[in-house]
């Protein structure tokens, strides 16, 4: 990655990330030197690494709240580990199953000292929490029916979905009525994020969880 990329949309990522750019950059930095040989992120995705994927993941953080934030898997950090930079507030619990990932993020969180995230090394389907989440994100993980599954059990009574989704959010929604009824979803609508901010917008699938 060269620093034209890191430094693309400037006035954008100031307004995104505010005091928290350094960090963020430091992240991407990383990731950019080292994603590929573990496996974290295809070569195809470097140049636009910063705007698909690290910006992309910021515009979730104005619509987390003071609480406990899971993210499911986090992957390469993404969004979970962004949205632990742009968002110190809040507490960010990162469940994920493939070893080198949670090594890689366990790296991350002590090299950029980020007090308030967690790695958990699990299924979503299998993780045992101490309290239930407030909100749960997820990115590129599963199709909105069979996310369900994996984030709606995690949520507290009146928890909230934050998922981030692609062009088809509508008709992933439209697909899981019956899963929207079994899980007890209300509230459902599509956000599009960063509209006359980013190039890369980004949709993010919300709902509130009733026990
Ligand atoms: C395509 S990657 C996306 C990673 C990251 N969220 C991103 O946007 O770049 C999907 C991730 O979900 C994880 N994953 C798959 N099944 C999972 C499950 N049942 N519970 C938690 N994480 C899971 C995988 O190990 C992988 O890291």
């Amino acid at each position: 990655m060269t620093v034209e990329n890191l430094e693309a949309e400037p006035a954008e990522s100031a307004q995104i990330l505010g005091a928290q750019l350094p960090i963020a950059r430091a992240f991407t930095e990383n990731l950019a030197r080292h994603g590929e040989e573990l496996g974290l992120i295809g070569p195809l995705e470097l140049p636009r690494l910063w705007s698909r994927h690290i910006l992309n993941s910021a515009l979730v953080a104005p619509l987390l709240r003071p609480g406990r934030v899971g993210d499911i898997g986090s992957g390469a950090g993404l969004p979970g580990l962004v949205l632990g930079i742009a968002r110190p507030d809040v507490d960010f619990i990162l469940i994920e199953p493939m070893e080198r990932r949670v090594a890689w993020l366990n790296d991350q969180v002590n090299e950029l000292e980020l007090k308030n995230v967690t790695v958990l090394r699990s299924r979503a389907e299998e993780v045992v929490l101490d309290e239930p989440l407030d909100q749960v994100t997820a990115r590129a993980v599963s199709a909105f029916r069979k996310l369900l599954p994996l984030t709606a059990p995690l949520l507290r009574d009146g928890g909230e979905l934050v998922l981030m989704k692609g062009i088809n959010a509508e008709a992933e929604v439209a697909a899981a009525a019956k899963e929207i009824r079994r899980f007890r979803v209300s509230d459902i609508r599509v956000d599009v994020l960063g509209e006359g901010v980013t190039s890369e917008v980004t949709r993010v699938v919300r709902g509130f969880v009733r026990a």
